[in-house]
């Protein structure tokens, strides 16, 4: 199981690498690391388990975040509505590709936060508002599916962890808070 002593922080080089595709059909290793990545993200979204086992809150981790150099996330999102069980989006990520998106930015309003970083880094990240993204999952089935604000935000943040990129690598340095015409601010 995973949990926060797995997982590496800045200054480690696998954050900072490009990983490698995975071989389809899916190895069960493969398979076995997707699903230790998806159980984590419901452990730290279980506040009994998170508080039991000490872990953050997230909705994404890559592999390369527990030191696998594989093109793999899990992410779990949360419905907002609280009476709404079903999650907004949730998935093992194989070979995740980003086929089109919208010229519209967006950006979480509270900023962004990664289980691989253990400081605040304030400033608006700004991504892409929609996508459209091409992966596996852990069927080995290809599925091609767009995405929205939230869940198309942290896809995109999970994306980056597969080609070395952190969340803040986007901040502008000069003044955090820019934002541009028509960037849409997710609260
Ligand atoms: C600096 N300000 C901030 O961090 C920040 C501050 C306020 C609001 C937001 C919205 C912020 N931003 C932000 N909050 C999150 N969570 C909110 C809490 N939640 C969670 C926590 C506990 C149980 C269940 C859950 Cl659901 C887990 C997810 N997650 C991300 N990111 C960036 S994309 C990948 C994703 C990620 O999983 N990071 C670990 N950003
Ligand atoms: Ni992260």
């Amino acid at each position: 199981m995973i949990t926060m002593d797995d997982i590496i922080r800045e200054g480690r080089p696998t954050l900072r690498k490009v990983a490698e595709e995975v071989t389809l059909p899916l190895s069960d290793e493969d398979k076995k690391l997707g699903n230790e990545l998806m159980e984590f993200l419901e452990n730290s979204q279980d506040p009994q388990k998170a508080e039991e086992l000490e872990l953050r809150g997230g909705v994404g981790l890559a592999a390369p975040q527990v030191n696998v150099s594989k093109r793999i996330t899990a992410v779990l999102v949360p419905s907002l509505d609280p009476n709404v069980e079903e999650p907004e989006f949730k998935d093992v990520l194989y070979n995740p590709k980003i086929l089109s998106h919208s010229v519209q930015g967006a950006c979480l309003g509270e900023g962004e936060g990664c289980l691989s970083v253990d400081r605040d880094v304030p400033g608006y990240v700004v991504r892409q508002a929609r996508i459209t993204l091409r992966y596996y999952n852990a069927e080995g089935e290809k599925k091609k599916i767009r995405l929205k604000n939230y869940p198309a935000v942290v896809v995109q943040h999970e994306l980056d962890h597969l080609n070395g990129v952190l969340f803040y690598d986007h901040i502008n340095e000069e003044n955090p808070f820019t934002l541009n015409e028509g960037v849409l601010v997710i609260e």
